[in-house]
């Protein structure tokens, strides 16, 4: 693999478009490069030879992974909360959740939608490299994911992962079990480098296709009921210790709520300039955990819709904007506790999607990745941010988002 300049293909195919006024001098040079280009395409593209993700040879879905099994189903939990203190009576409870829909979590099928979307993109834009997928607590494992991408030749891989925002959970939680997967393939005599995208809550590829999807849905109701709905924001509840030290981890950050609240906020404001109407909207939170007696953030979805209904409120869009995919928690405790407590309030609920495959969406990630492989390569390249103008960093700053129990060695980080 070369170190990659300018791609001469990309500037010819920009100059040569349908529709591209052709300058009369450089006429055939053009129309010879176009043709190495075309015989290129047809003798189909190897990873070594594509620069533009250098010095990647693949990018790696990297997920939370669930249950596909009810047998799978006590095993994943046990996993998931090693050492973290959740009391019996809620792991049963999540056990049932999961039970009733079969003990199948749907979160692997949408990441394998996920990945089949991110590969088209890529194909679309004649990037050929792999893009593969490994899961934290349930198959493709990602340290077996990564062992047999080594085994095929790679040193180097790219992480983008299916949390947007910023806290031990969403973060840090993700680097360490990269590091721990990177030291047990290392024990193996297997040697990877991984990197990571940065925390994308802003990338326009998901803030403003949230926005877009939250539009809609209000529209939706306004033209079926003639009334505009009050916006209902919603996303993982956390230990408020948890909130208070995301960010710079000096129990100042509370960085997790305040990056929801700013894209509520943006997406509200969008949200009423484009319909010329006034919206009101509140950010929430579900799936509380832990113990009673430990703070979680609040206000709870379901207690809010009751606060609302109690304030004359008829008509609720629910923005899951917390969440990439519509995974057990959101067809859970929103598809079916938070629609149960509107059916009981006789208050209409309209959920609207979780961005999935939505096409920006992708798009986003997949110039999410080629910006990270730019900036690994030390290019200056612009970082498009919506709402705000602060891109998080890719490589973590020092004592980020901390874990809060034991400190442990974390990947794609400074520290
Ligand atoms: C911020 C956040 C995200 C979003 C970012 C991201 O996507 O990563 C997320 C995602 C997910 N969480 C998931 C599942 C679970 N989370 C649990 C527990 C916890 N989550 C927490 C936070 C988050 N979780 C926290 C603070 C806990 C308490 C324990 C602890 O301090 O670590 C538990 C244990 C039982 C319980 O306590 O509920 C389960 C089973 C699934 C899979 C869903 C499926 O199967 O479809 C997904 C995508
Ligand atoms: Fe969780």
């Amino acid at each position: 693999m070369t170190q990659p300049t300018v791609d001469p293909a990309d500037e010819t195919r920009a100059a040569s478009g349908p529709g591209a006024d052709l300058p009369p001098g450089p006429v055939e040079p053009v129309r010879a490069a176009e043709d190495e280009v075309v015989a290129e395409m047809e003798e189909g593209l190897s990873h070594e030879d594509d620069t533009r993700l250098f010095p990647y040879q693949a990018v790696v879905l990297t997920s939370f992974g669930g249950p596909e099994a009810p047998e799978e189903v006590m095993p994943f939990l046990r996993r998931v909360t090693a050492g973290r203190g959740i009391p019996d009576e809620r792991l049963e409870a999540v056990a049932e959740h999961y039970l009733h829909f079969g003990g199948r979590s749907p979160i692997n099928d949408q990441n394998r939608a996920l990945v089949d979307a991110l590969r088209e993109e890529m194909e679309r834009r004649e990037i050929s490299l792999p893009v593969l997928f490994g899961n934290r607590n349930s198959e493709p494992f990602l340290v077996d994911t990564l062992r047999q991408a080594v085994d095929e030749g790679m040193t180097s891989v790219l992480a983008l992962t299916t949390s947007a925002y910023s806290c031990y959970s969403s973060c840090r939680q993700y680097r360490e079990d990269i590091a721990a997967a990177v030291d047990e393939l290392a024990a193996e005599g297997r040697t990877v480098h991984v990197d990571k995208v940065r925390q994308y809550w802003n990338h326009p590829g998901f803030s403003r296709a949230n926005a877009r999807i939250v539009t809609e849905g209000v529209r939706a109701v306004r033209e079926r009921t003639g009334t505009t709905p009050h916006v209902v924001f919603v996303t993982h509840s956390l230990p408020t210790a948890m909130d208070d030290t995301s960010g710079p981890g000096d129990s100042e950050g509370n960085l997790y709520s305040s990056q929801h609240r700013q894209l509520a906020a943006a997406i509200t404001a969008e949200a009423a300039s484009t319909l010329g109407v006034e919206v009101e909207h509140d950010l929430t939170y579900c799936s509380r955990s832990g113990p009673p007696s430990q703070p979680w953030l609040e206000p709870d979805v379901n207690d809010h819709l009751r606060a609302l209904h109690g304030r004359g409120v008829e008509h609720v869009v629910l923005a899951p904007i917390g969440f990439v995919s519509d995974h057990m928690e959101v067809v859970f405790d929103l598809d079916t506790e938070a629609q149960e407590t509107a059916q009981e309030l006789g208050l209409d609920l309209l959920r609207v999607p979780t961005v999935g495959t939505d096409t920006e969406f992708v798009v986003g990630l997949v110039d999410l990745v080629l910006e990270r492989a730019a900036q690994a390569r030390a290019e200056d390249v612009p970082l498009p941010t919506w709402p705000g103008s602060d891109p998080r960093p890719a490589v973590c700053l020092p004592g980020c988002c901390p874990n809060l129990r034991v400190a442990k060695p974390a990947a794609c980080g400074s520290d």
